[in-house]
């Protein structure tokens, strides 16, 4: 790779193996971007964490050679493009993360207003990370706005490269709109836009292969950490075409690819109706599967015998109990979901939803658990194996250079980092670091304010308290 401003550091690149394993020598080139606002209080502050903790483990035998990339205002500053443009992402940022495999990134700037899309968007679509993992777990200790915190522990897998994300949209008063606007009137007869004239429009991409891709990667996740359920998170009841359907080609890709290890929810209710009862008519389980049987059309009912006939085949594998042990795969209803996450948390294990509602769902669940200051996030390809972890949140510009904000965010995503690298012995001593610092009350700002007798650290303060406690 022909670098211009990035300076390529003594080190090896992480390879991914025929075998599907990466290959992490002991010495890995790792890209990392700054971020903007303050992402850089936040970056000084938790480079220091991973190397301490890498150091303290390795004893020197393992070391990360960090090469800074850049992007955002950063990059802005620095680079121009072919045609001497100022580019915000540079070509051989994005290079760098493809050559290298595996990086970390600070939170960069989206202004709402303005042409400028969002880089972090821009980033994981020209990666494909089309994964975008959001553990959500408490830290003992930390103030909450709910009873029980404790009971969060969900690992939410967000689409990451389509839906409304995708950018396809269209400001009233354009030129383009207005073609949008006649395609959508004149050649596909739509006329349910109830002011044509001043709409912009948004088209929302969902395709069969990026959501099975996306729904078997949490199902992997959740056979692989023992975990007991799925929920495939939808809108569909009113967007038949684009959540009904992520919702029906997640249940495809469950009981096509892992029928051994699955179990859906009305698969289930069928099998343990019959197991409490094993005399039951097929059309008494359907009575007790849909309660409103009687009144159904004949094709429903029809629609209702197929279902169960069909789960009843499973009864040499699945049947007398035998499904218990499965994972189970259920869906829910968007709206239902935001209110469940809050009031019966502990019914969500891992969580598989679009772009949109992804992003909004990690946020509402981090928020239960002490807010985005310490919510992780690893954007990932599970095929070529390259990942970007980054954390939840923004730039939060009004504390840019305050040293004041929790890096917790940052440094957990640098957890999930370590893991994903296999240096598992270096994340969980820098969890435990985080366990014990949080125990001593030595937290940052947004946490002092909510809690009692707590001492109130800077964002570099909270990062020596996590070295101090590395032992
Ligand atoms: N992946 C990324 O890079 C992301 C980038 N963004 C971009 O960031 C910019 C700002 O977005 P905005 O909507 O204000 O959201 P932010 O997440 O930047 O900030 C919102 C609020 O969250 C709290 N907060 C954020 N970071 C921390 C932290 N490290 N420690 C403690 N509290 C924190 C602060 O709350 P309080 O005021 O209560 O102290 C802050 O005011 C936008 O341009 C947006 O597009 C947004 C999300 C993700
Ligand atoms: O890219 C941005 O500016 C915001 C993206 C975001 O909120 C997210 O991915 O969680
Ligand atoms: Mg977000």
């Amino acid at each position: 790779m022909a670098h211009r401003h990035v300076t390529v550091s003594a080190g090896e690149k992480i390879t991914k193996g025929t075998d599907g394993k990466l290959n992490v020598p002991d010495n890995p080139i790792i890209p990392y971007i700054e971020g903007d606002g303050t992402g850089i209080d936040i970056w000084k502050a938790s480079v220091r964490v991973f190397d301490a903790a890498v150091g303290k483990v390795y004893g020197g035998k393992r070391r990360i050679s960090w090469m800074e990339v850049y992007a955002g205002e950063k990059a802005f500053g620095m680079f121009r493009d072919s045609l001497g443009e100022r580019a915000w992402l540079p070509n051989e940022t994005v290079d760098a993360f493809l050559e290298y495999l595996v990086g970390i990134k600070g939170p960069l700037t989206t202004p709402v207003s303005g042409p400028i899309r969002s880089l972090n968007v821009a980033l994981r679509q020209l990666l494909d990370l089309y994964v975008c993992l959001r553990p959500v777990r408490y830290f003992q200790g930390v103030p909450s706005p709910v009873k029980r915190p404790e009971d969060v522990d969900v690992a939410i897998f967000r689409e990451n490269c389509e839906d409304l994300y995708a950018g396809i949209e269209w400001m009233t008063g354009t030129s383009d709109c207005d073609r949008f606007r006649r395609f959508l009137l004149n050649d596909m007869g739509v006329d349910k836009v109830r002011f044509p004239e001043s709409s912009s429009f948004a088209v929302k991409p969902i395709s069969r292969e990026g959501s099975q891709r996306l729904i078997k990667a949490a199902i992997e996740y959740a056979l692989r950490n023992r975990r007991k359920s799925v929920t495939i998170v939808h809108k569909g009841n009113i967007m038949k075409f684009t959540d009904g359907a992520f919702r029906e080609w997640g249940y495809e890709v469950a009981t096509s690819l892992f029928r051994q290890q699955v179990v859906t929810e009305r698969e289930a209710l069928i099998l343990d109706s019959l197991d409490r009862k094993p005399s039951l008519s097929i059309e008494e389980i359907a009575r007790l599967l849909e309660p409103g049987y009687d009144l159904m059309s004949p094709r429903q009912q029809e629609a209702a015998h197929n279902e169960i006939c069909s789960a009843l085949s499973l009864q040499a594998t699945h049947g007398a109990g035998k499904w218990k042990k499965f994972l189970v795969v259920r869906d829910s209803v968007a709206d239902i979901t935001f209110q469940q996450v809050l009031s019966r948390p502990k019914e969500f294990d891992v969580i598989a939803a679009m772009n949109l509602e992804g992003d909004l769902l990690s946020e509402l669940l981090a928020a239960q658990v002490g807010g985005i200051g310490i919510a992780p996030g690893a954007n990932i390809n599970y095929e070529t194996g390259h990942a970007i972890f980054e954390a939840t949140h923004g730039t939060a510009p009004k504390y840019a250079n305050l040293n004041k904000v929790n890096p917790g965010s940052v440094i957990l995503s640098g957890v999930m980092m370590l893991e994903y690298m296999g240096w598992q012995e270096s994340a969980d001593l820098i969890t435990r670091a985080i366990d014990r610092t949080i125990g001593q009350k030595l937290v940052t700002y947004d946490f002092e304010r909510v809690m009692q007798g707590a001492t109130l650290l800077t964002c570099s303060g909270f990062a020596d308290a996590l070295i101090n406690n590395m032992n």
